[in-house]
C-alpha cells in the first residue's frame, strides 16, 4: 500500500517541564481538505510547527510521503508548504519577485523557476498583479501571494494556519475556493477557530484538547457526533400538550407555536418514528417533523470538555 502523505507516531513535545503535546497519533490522506481544531492553547501550533520541520519534537516520528522528518529534513521538506498565520511577506517586493525568492529559497531548478512561480501565480489568481508591489495588494490578494508561495514548489502537502484571518466576507469565499481548487490534487492542513470555515472547506478532522487527539474523524461523523434527543413537531390539528407527553419516550414538550412543538425525546430513532404514527393515526394533521442536530459549536464544546487522558 502506499505511504500516507503523513503519518504521525506517538508525537510529544514540551517546551519547559509540562508537555505541550502527548502521543499524538493520526495519517493524513493524499488529497483533500484536514481541519485541526482545538481550543487556544490546546497545542496546534505545536503539531503543525513540527510537523512543518519548523519545531523539533521532544518524542516521537513525523513521516512526510514516507520520509522520516527528523532523519531527512531536506528531503522530506520538498513535499511541504507552509503558510503561517502571519504572513512572511517582504512588501517591498513585486508578486513575481517575492514568488521567485521564496522558489529560490525552496532550492526549485533555475531553469524552472520561472515555470513554476509563473503557474502558482496562475492558479492563485495572482498573474495578473505579478509587477505589483505586495503593499499595494488588498488583504485578500495578499493571502493569495501566501498560498502561493506554500504551493511554488509543487508540494505534496500544504499547511495553512487561519488562512481567512482578517478577510472581508467576499475574499474569505474566494480563499475558501482556492483551498478546495488547490486540496485537489494535493493535501492541505488547516488551522482555524471558525467551524464554519471547516464545515466550508473540509472533509476530515483532528481536533486536539490538552495535547491529545480528542476527535479524528469525517465532518460527517463530527456532525453526528452528538445523538440527536429533540425534534420539531408541526400539526394541522394539535392535541393539548398533555396528549404529546404522554407518547412513549417522549420527555418534554415545549409549545413554540399554535402548530408547532419541540419534543425532547430519549434519542431512540424507534421512538421518532412512533410520534409520526401517532400523529398520522390521532388525525393530528402531520405537517412537519425535524429531527434536530446539534450545532458544530455544540460538538465542538463537547469534545472541549471530554477528558483526553
Ligand atoms: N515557546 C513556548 N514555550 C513554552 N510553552 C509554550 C511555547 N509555545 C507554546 N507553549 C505552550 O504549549 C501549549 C500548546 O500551545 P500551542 O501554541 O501549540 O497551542 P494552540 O492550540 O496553537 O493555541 P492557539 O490556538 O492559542 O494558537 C500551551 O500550553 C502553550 O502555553
Amino acid at each position: 500500500m502506499e505511504n500516507p502523505i503523513v503519518k504521525v507516531e506517538n508525537l510529544s513535545h514540551r517546551y519547559t517541564a509540562q508537555w505541550a503535546i502527548r502521543d499524538i497519533n493520526f495519517e493524513i490522506r493524499d488529497k483533500g481538505v484536514v481541519g485541526l481544531l482545538g481550543s487556544n492553547g490546546a497545542g496546534k501550533s505545536t503539531t503543525m510547527n513540527i510537523i512543518c520541520g519548523v519545531l523539533k519534537q521532544t518524542k516521537g516520528e513525523v513521516f512526510i510521503n514516507g520520509i522520516n522528518l527528523k532523519d531527512k529534513p531536506v528531503e522530506a521538506k520538498r513535499n511541504i508548504g507552509f503558510m503561517p498565520q502571519k504572513l512572511p511577506l517582504h512588501l517591498d517586493f513585486t508578486v513575481e519577485e517575492y514568488l521567485t525568492y521564496c522558489a529560490d529559497l525552496r532550492m526549485i531548478d533555475k531553469h524552472k523557476v520561472k515555470e513554476m512561480v509563473g503557474a502558482a501565480a496562475e492558479r492563485c489568481g495572482v498573474a495578473h498583479f505579478r509587477g505589483r508591489l505586495l503593499r499595494n495588494l488588498s488583504g485578500g490578494y495578499q493571502q493569495r501571494v501566501g498560498i502561493a508561495q506554500a504551493i511554488v514548489h509543487n508540494p505534496k502537502f500544504v499547511v495553512l494556519d487561519e488562512p481567512t484571518n482578517g478577510l472581508d466576507p467576499n475574499q474569505i469565499l474566494e480563499v475558501r475556493n482556492l483551498i478546495k481548487e488547490i486540496s485537489q490534487d494535493r493535501s492541505v492542513l488547516l488551522s482555524t477557530h471558525i467551524l464554519t470555515e471547516v464545515q466550508a472547506t473540509c472533509q476530515d478532522i483532528k481536533m486536539i484538547e490538552e495535547g491529545k487527539i480528542v476527535f479524528a474523524g469525517t465532518i460527517e461523523m463530527f456532525d453526528n457526533y452528538i445523538e440527536p434527543n429533540s425534534l420539531i413537531l408541526s400539526l394541522d390539528t394539535p392535541p393539548l400538550q398533555d396528549e404529546l407527553m404522554k407518547l412513549e419516550g417522549v420527555k418534554s414538550v415545549e409549545q413554540m407555536a399554535s402548530y408547532k412543538f419541540r419534543l425532547g425525546y430519549d434519542g431512540d430513532k424507534r421512538t421518532a418514528q412512533k410520534i409520526a404514527a401517532a400523529s398520522v393515526n390521532n388525525g393530528w394533521g402531520l405537517m412537519e417533523m425535524m429531527i434536530e442536530k446539534s450545532s458544530l459549536d455544540a460538538v465542538f464544546a463537547s469534545l472541549s470538555k471530554k477528558n483526553p487522558n
